[in-house]
């Protein structure tokens, strides 16, 4: 698996980015306004400023036989969006553990025994918390792109 950090794309990628960031922020405010106060100590959550996992937001690029090892993003949220079709490549996707259930540990072959694969379509998010444990399948064919940004959000005004 290699990753291209966003900010070495080409503007197109850029732009797409911050419409991610400002819809994800929009979502969160209006449709989860409780659970924005319980993490972030407030409801209004529009003006916060997201800090990035270091070389995130970034397209995670999996040719076959590329995968990523169970592991947690510990940040408060990981946000993955797929860029490749379903149909440009086969395996693949995200598995997922229920909390508690598996710790980071290194798998040689990704074994999704006892997790949940999702694999969304073109452009549909995947949000989830920094404490869930989930691996990259591995790719058996073709070529899978996916957006991928792990951030914590913070408010530059104390209140
Ligand atoms: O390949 C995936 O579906 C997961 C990617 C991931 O977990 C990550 O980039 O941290
Ligand atoms: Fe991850």
């Amino acid at each position: 698996m290699s990753r291209l950090p966003v900010r070495f794309l080409d503007l197109e990628a850029q732009l797409l980015t911050t419409s991610i960031e400002k819809r994800l922020k929009r979502i969160l405010e209006e449709q989860f306004p409780e659970l924005c106060g319980n993490i972030f100590g407030r409801r209004h959550i529009k003006d916060m400023i997201f800090s990035f996992w270091p070389g995130e937001p970034a397209v995670n690029r999996y040719k076959v036989g590329g995968g990523l090892n169970p592991h947690t993003d510990k940040r408060t949220f990981t946000i993955n969006v797929p860029v490749s079709e379903l149909g440009a490549f086969s395996g693949g996707g995200t598995v997922f553990w229920p909390q508690g259930q598996l710790g980071p540990q290194e798998h040689s072959e990704i074994d999704k025994q006892g997790g949940v694969l999702v694999r969304p379509c073109q452009g549909t998010a995947v949000l989830f918390n920094g404490s869930v444990t989930h691996a990259g399948r591995t790719v058996t064919s073709g070529i899978r792109h996916l957006f991928s940004a792990s951030f914590n959000l913070w408010s530059l005004d104390e209140d």
